[in-house]
């Protein structure tokens, strides 16, 4: 089955004006509903990947979680957690981010990775950028390469994907809506 990117966006779901006024929520729950958009995603990222030189995926909290566990399987390397901070157990690092209104924080444990990682950090959606580069911060503090920042959605009117592009991490995504 070939990717084909109208039908994966026709299953994306989008709810004006939630959480907040303003915001168009993509909500990504109808792709999980749908095992063809599913199993189309999964293998466009696999396709990616399964020749390059990543070690680990580092996935996001909580719907980066959805996806990463699927490649993880199909490329045979180990899936590392960034959670929302006070949710892992053991030893620690965190790293604080901007919201639009205050901050949230990003959690891993030490033994994720290690210098001569190189991980792949992923998530379903990037929009000011924030989580994926509290997420690269931490997986350099433990010593180890960010291979690429891969998500399925990009807002890219929000300038996340440029801000991380200007920290030297490339990205990825798959697809892109316009608007915040
Ligand atoms: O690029 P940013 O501005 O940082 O925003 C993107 C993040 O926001 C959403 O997560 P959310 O915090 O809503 O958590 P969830 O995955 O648990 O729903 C999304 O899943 C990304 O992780
Ligand atoms: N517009 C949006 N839709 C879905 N998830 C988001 N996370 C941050 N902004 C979002």
């Amino acid at each position: 089955m070939s990717y084909d990117e109208c039908y994966v966006k026709s299953v994306i779901r989008t709810i004006p004006d939630w959480p907040e006024p303003g915001v168009q929520f993509r909500d990504i729950t109808p792709l999980f509903k749908d095992p063809k958009a599913l199993r189309m995603i999964s293998d466009a990222f696999i396709q990616r990947y399964i020749d390059s030189e990543i070690t680990h995926i580092a996935s996001i909290d909580a719907r980066g979680f959805l996806i990463s566990s699927i490649m993880a399987y199909h490329l045979n390397i180990p899936l590392v957690l960034v959670r929302k901070k006070g949710k892992l157990p053991g030893e620690t690092i965190h790293q604080e981010y901007k919201l639009e209104y205050g901050t949230a924080a990003v959690e891993m444990q030490l033994d994720a990775v290690t210098e001569g990682d190189k991980v792949l950090v992923f998530d379903d959606l990037i929009a000011t950028g924030g989580t994926i580069l509290a997420a690269c911060s931490l997986i350099k503090e433990l010593g180890a390469e960010v291979y690429e920042a891969a998500a399925l959605i990009d807002l890219p009117d929000l300038q996340g994907s440029s801000k991380i592009q200007d920290a030297g991490v490339p990205v990825h995504s798959l697809l892109a809506f316009e608007g915040i």
